[in-house]
């Protein structure tokens, strides 16, 4: 798999790293097996994924910056999202818990919906993170994302 792509970037990007508890597993496992290429880039997380990311990555002698906000339930997400209105992250993976219900389910909706409002690719599934992480369009110099445009529909 062309991991390399992300991995030897000039740039280097914000990513939002973000888990429910019982995706938590397999948000710390994905970091862990794609913790050469993150290591290479700001990580921000809320605050418990980033304790858990940051310790199986000192398990495993790996360097990185990891910025841990307030947890979820406690304002991280919203912290985020106000990340994304200022144009601060460039790629979330959020693993959500999509089958128990979340105390802070409008902070929840709030992140998902400042990405879409403002184009920031967002992962939901290790297998979409994978496809975005592996994107030959992060080395695309010509490549400019488009502002999403809202129109008037008149029906
Ligand atoms: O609840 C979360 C996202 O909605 C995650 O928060 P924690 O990483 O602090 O558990």
């Amino acid at each position: 798999m062309n991991r390399e792509k992300i991995e030897n970037m000039d740039k280097q990007l914000t990513i939002a790293l973000v888990a429910h508890d019982r995706r938590k597993a397999d948000m710390v496992e994905w970091a862990v097996f794609n913790a050469d290429m993150l290591s290479k880039h700001k990580l921000i997380c809320t605050g418990t994924t980033g304790g858990l990311i940051q310790k199986a990555f000192e398990e495993k002698g790996v360097e990185a910056e990891i910025v841990c906000m307030n947890s979820g339930p406690l304002g991280g997400d919203a912290e985020i999202a106000a990340l994304v209105v200022r144009k601060q992250i460039n790629l979330a993976v959020f693993l959500i818990d999509d089958l128990n219900a979340q105390p802070h389910e409008a902070d929840i909706q709030m992140l998902l919906r400042q990405c879409r409002v403002h184009n920031v690719p967002i992962a939901c599934n290790r297998y979409s993170a994978d496809l975005m992480i592996t994107s030959s369009l992060w080395d695309d110099e010509d490549y400019v994302p488009s502002e999403p445009r809202y129109i008037k529909f008149d029906r």
